[in-house]
Order: C-alpha cells, then structure tokens, then sequence
C-alpha cells in the first residue's frame, strides 16, 4: 500500500447514481475548490438532485447516457445489485479516453470490464461516508493498464474528500470495506450502545450523546496526535489500576468485544467476496 499526491488538472465528473456516497464525494469535492461546474450527478429520483444544486450548484439530471457523454471521468455510483443494469446502456458509448471510477463494493474490475464491453480505463475504489466533513479514507485499486495519469487523476480527487490509500491487489478492497468503508457503521454502534446504557442510568439522551461524541472526537483526535503511542497504550493511559475504568475494560474482556469485532470484520469481508462472485 502507498499514498500519492501529485495535482492534477480538472475534469468533467459525471456521478451515476446520487446517493449517500456520491453526495458526501460531491460536498467534499465542491468545499475544497472543485469547480461546481465540472460536476454533473445522475439520478432516476428527482429530490436529491434539488437538494445537489441547490447546496452545491452542480449540473444534475436523469440521463445516464447524456451524462457520461459529457464526462471526463465517470464515477459509477449506484448499489452493487444495479451495477450491470446501469452499465449496459452505458456500453454503447465510446469511452475511449475517459476513466471510470467505482467505488461500489463487491463489483470487481473484471465484472465493470465486462459490462461496459470494451477496453477502458478502470479505478475501482472504497470510500467511505465521513468524506462528506473532507474526513474520509479511500482505498484505491487500478489495474496495471491503466496509466499514472488517470491513476493520479483519482487518487487526487478521492484526496480532496480526505486520506487515501493505494493498494497492490485488488482483493486488498475488500479489506479496506471491513476496515474504513463499513467501520463507520461500527463506530455509530458503539456509540449507540452508550447512549442507551448511559439513558438506562438516567441520563438524557442529549447529555449521554453530547458526552460520547465529545469522549469520541477527542479520543480520535489523541489516535491521530500521538503516532508514537500503540492504541493499547492510549487505553492504558486511562486505565488506572484498580479504577473504574479497569472494570469496565474487564467486562468487555469477559463479554468477547475482541473476538466480536473480529467476527464482525470477518463477516465484511466475506460478503463483499460474495457479493463479487454475485454481481
Ligand atoms: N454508504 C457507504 O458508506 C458506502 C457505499 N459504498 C458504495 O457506494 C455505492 C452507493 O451506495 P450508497 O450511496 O450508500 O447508496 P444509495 O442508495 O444512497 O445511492 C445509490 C443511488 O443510485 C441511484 N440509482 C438507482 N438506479 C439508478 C440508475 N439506473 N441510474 C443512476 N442512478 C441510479 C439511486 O437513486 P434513487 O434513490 O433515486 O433510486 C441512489 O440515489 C454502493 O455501490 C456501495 O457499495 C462504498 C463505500 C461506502
Ligand atoms: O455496506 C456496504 O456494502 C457498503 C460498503 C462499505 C459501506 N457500505
């Protein structure tokens, strides 16, 4: 795995599908100086393409097929399941000369290749939905056909929604899904699960959230701050010797957290490959 950073000009972006992932790419794109005019989303429903002009002052519209006419770089959106639905109209088109870009989970470049039904230039990625604050991490894949510049291309414009990383294989996505793609959702949980215990004990929901977020920033922020220092001893740090928070770490020894996250990780992973012989 390596990052890269080298700036590239701008081209027309076509997005396929305008949902959560598309939308938080767009806003990160748009809130760090991509020209609003070099953007255009496709959607079937009419609403979040309002909501996309009217926040960020891209194109929108509902034609697919007009939409990577016009693009530079095509960025296929759409759920895994819709994928080579969307993409057979899409193969009629000579996309000589212009990158496509996924960042759907589970598709591999192999499955796109086939259904745009000609030669062209693939980067599959997987981002996640913090890019919408211009916090995501994205890890990027292509082919080695494709060439340094559309390879440069997208590692800058997934740079511009937050950190990336590109990987040697492509298998390596699917790692990436368990680690930065999905994680988020695990995050939520976690705080989830606060909440309701901290509710339970009779605070209100507003003062247990304020404080889990708050607990949850800052510990993020001390992970970033601090390379030098392993997670193990950050935990450490909090963990004074015969206190409170050693009884609450013992109780999640004794309930399995470890071995629960690793399933759970396990289980991204294995839907993912099984999505990639599916779709
Ligand atoms: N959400 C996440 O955290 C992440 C998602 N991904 C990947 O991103 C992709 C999108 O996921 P997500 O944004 O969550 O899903 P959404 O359902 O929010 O977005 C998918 C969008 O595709 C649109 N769509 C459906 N049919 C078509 C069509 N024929 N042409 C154009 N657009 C169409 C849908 O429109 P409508 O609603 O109007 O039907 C919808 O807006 C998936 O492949 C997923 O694997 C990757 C990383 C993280
Ligand atoms: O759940 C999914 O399949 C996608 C990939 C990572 C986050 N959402």
């Amino acid at each position: 795995m390596q990052s890269t950073q080298t700036a590239q000009p701008h081209r027309r972006i076509a997005f396929i599908g305008a949902g959560n992932m598309a939308r938080s790419i767009i806003s990160g794109l748009v809130n760090n100086g991509y020209p609003a005019d070099a953007i255009l989303a496709a959607n079937p429903s009419q609403p979040k393409l309002d909501r996309l002009a009217k926040e960020f002052h891209i194109h929108t519209g509902n034609d697919n097929l007009a939409a990577c006419d016009w693009a530079e770089v095509i960025v296929l959106g759409v759920k895994p399941q819709l994928m080579a639905q969307v993409c057979a109209p899409i193969a009629g088109i000579n996309l000589g000369g212009k990158l496509v870009i996924s960042i759907a989970a589970g598709v591999t470049c192999d499955s796109l290749a086939n259904y745009l039904a000609q030669p062209v230039a693939l980067v599959r990625t997987m981002p996640n939905t913090p890019s919408l604050l211009g916090l995501g991490m994205t890890g990027l894949y292509a082919p080695p056909e494709v060439s340094q510049e559309d390879r440069n291309f997208a590692g800058q414009l997934m740079q511009a929604v937050g950190e990336i990383i590109w990987l040697d294989r492509e298998a390596q996505i699917d790692q990436v899904i368990a680690c930065a793609g999905s994680s988020p959702a695990y995050f939520f949980l976690f705080m989830e699960a606060m909440q309701q215990a901290a509710e339970k004990m009779g605070v209100t929901a507003e003062d247990a959230r304020a404080m889990i977020q708050q607990a949850a920033v800052g510990s993020a922020a001390m992970v970033k701050q601090n390379p030098e220092l392993s997670l193990e001893q950050l935990r450490l740090q909090v963990t004074s010797k015969g206190g409170a928070t050693a009884k609450a770490i013992e109780a999640f020894e004794h309930h399995g957290l470890r071995d629960s996250v690793a399933d759970a990780m396990d289980a991204a992973v294995l839907r993912a490959q099984e999505m990639a012989k599916l779709f």
